[in-house]
């Protein structure tokens, strides 16, 4: 058994970031981008008015007038030219006339067939957004996982069309007679389909495809036709059938058919068994079927093979820190992952893991917070001390 640390790097080292497209900037949201985008224009292009008022040039005192000569409006620009003693009504995002130095507000004036009086001196800000304020023509962003703020900010620099990262399509298989999908009927031997559930959902927050593929039967021919339905997949995830019984058939199938293994059985509770490798030059994660088990090992492994094909950094999932809320013994020699909850305060948060940790419970994984992380011989633990956590709420 390798530890979660080697582990995840030789996972890492089977995932590399796919080929770029281009997606319209509308399609855009969630995307990976995997080049910087140029600004190609000023924003704004001109200097333009901040605010509903008169622009006007120089600092005027008090009960100063101006002739109103024309006006400028959002999209409209004045093209007359504006002298002093003169002022041009404008309009927030307005182009300001090249003379003016400043904008009054119209609330700071009165108006009177067509000239008008300051109530105040104008002073303080001129109101006047500076030509390039935003960003100027060449300014970059930098490659990322695009949010919806991104996007307002690609539109702003004219940029009709993002160059991203492929989504990787990822096919997830699950295993064994006993399994039939939610709304069948199963017999009284049989459970539902769980874990690709909450698998899909996973992979589709982290920007990937998930794809359902059958459940394929504990035959050894149903299991090579199931994966070679998922060849054309960047990623082949199966679920259960992973252990040592006469039943878990993933590992031999998968070496038959050409598995190329980085690692099988991890120091970690739960997810022990799990594996990876390549098969037929895709990247193959074989997840353990304790629901639980493959729900963290994909938090574990799945989420940073996703990060790395699309090009994100990649690494372990992150970590924060909790104080801990009840004593723990000492930890053998596997690194255990507990389900716990997560309780904010002022400061650190209070980390309580969940008495029973059974790999089957989904109840209790639903109402968990967090993963309570327990590394290889990790010494008892009081309340009160700080420990890492995964969240699982992200
Ligand atoms: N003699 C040993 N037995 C087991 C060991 C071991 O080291 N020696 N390891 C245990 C551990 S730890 C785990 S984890 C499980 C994992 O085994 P498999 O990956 O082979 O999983 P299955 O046997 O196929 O299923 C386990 C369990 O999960 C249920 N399951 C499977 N797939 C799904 C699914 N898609 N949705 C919902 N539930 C699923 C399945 O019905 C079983 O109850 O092995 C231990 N045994
Ligand atoms: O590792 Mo198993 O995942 O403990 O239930």
């Amino acid at each position: 058994m390798i530890r979660v640390e080697e582990a995840l790097e030789r996972a890492l080292a089977l995932a590399s970031p796919l080929p770029v497209e281009k997606v319209p900037l509308a399609s855009a949201s969630g995307r990976v981008m995997a080049r910087p985008a140029v600004a190609t224009r000023d924003q704004p292009p001109f200097d333009a008015s901040a605010m509903d008022g008169y622009a006007v040039i120089g600092d005027p005192p008090a009960g100063a007038t101006f002739a109103v000569v024309g006006e400028a409006a959002a999209g409209h620009g004045w093209q007359g030219g504006l002298e002093p003693g003169q002022a041009v009504r404008i309009f927030t995002g307005a182009p300001v006339p090249p003379e003016a130095t400043r904008v009054v507000l119209q609330e700071d004036v009165t108006v009177e067939a067509g000239v008008i009086r300051l109530a105040s001196a104008a002073t303080g800000g001129a109101h006047i957004r500076p030509k390039g304020q935003d960003f100027r023509a060449g300014d970059s962003l930098s490659p990322r996982r695009l949010r919806p703020n991104d996007l307002a900010l690609l539109a702003a620099m004219n940029i009709p069309e993002v160059t991203v990262t492929r989504r990787p399509v990822v096919a997830l298989i699950a295993t064994g007679d006993e399994l039939v999908m939610p709304g069948e009927v199963p017999r009284p031997d049989q459970i539902i389909a769980s874990n690709s559930f909450a698998l899909k959902a996973l992979v589709e927050a982290e920007g990937a495809e998930g794809r359902l593929l059958p459940i394929a039967r504990d035959t050894e021919d149903e299991l090579r036709t199931v994966l070679d339905l998922a060849s054309d997949a960047d990623l082949i995830v199966t679920i259960g059938g992973a252990s040592v019984g006469d039943h878990d058939l993933v590992g031999k199938v998968a070496a038959e058919m050409g598995l190329e293994r980085a690692f099988y059985k991890i120091a970690m509770r739960p997810g022990k068994p799990l594996m990876a490798g390549r098969l037929r030059d895709v990247p193959m994660l074989g997840l353990p079927g304790n629901p639980v088990s493959s729900i963290v090992c994909a938090h574990l492994f799945l989420l940073p093979m996703l990060r790395a094909m699309l090009g994100l950094p990649a690494g372990p999932a992150p970590m924060r820190r909790a104080e801990l809320a009840v004593a723990l013994p000492p930890n053998p020699a596997r690194a255990h992952y507990m389900r716990a909850r997560l309780t904010p305060r002022e400061g650190l948060p209070l980390i309580e893991p969940f008495g029973s940790q059974d790999s089957a419970l989904l109840r209790l994984l639903a109402q968990a917070d967090a993963l309570l992380v327990r590394p290889v011989d990790d010494p008892a633990r009081e309340p009160g001390e700080a420990m890492d956590y995964i969240s699982l709420n992200a």
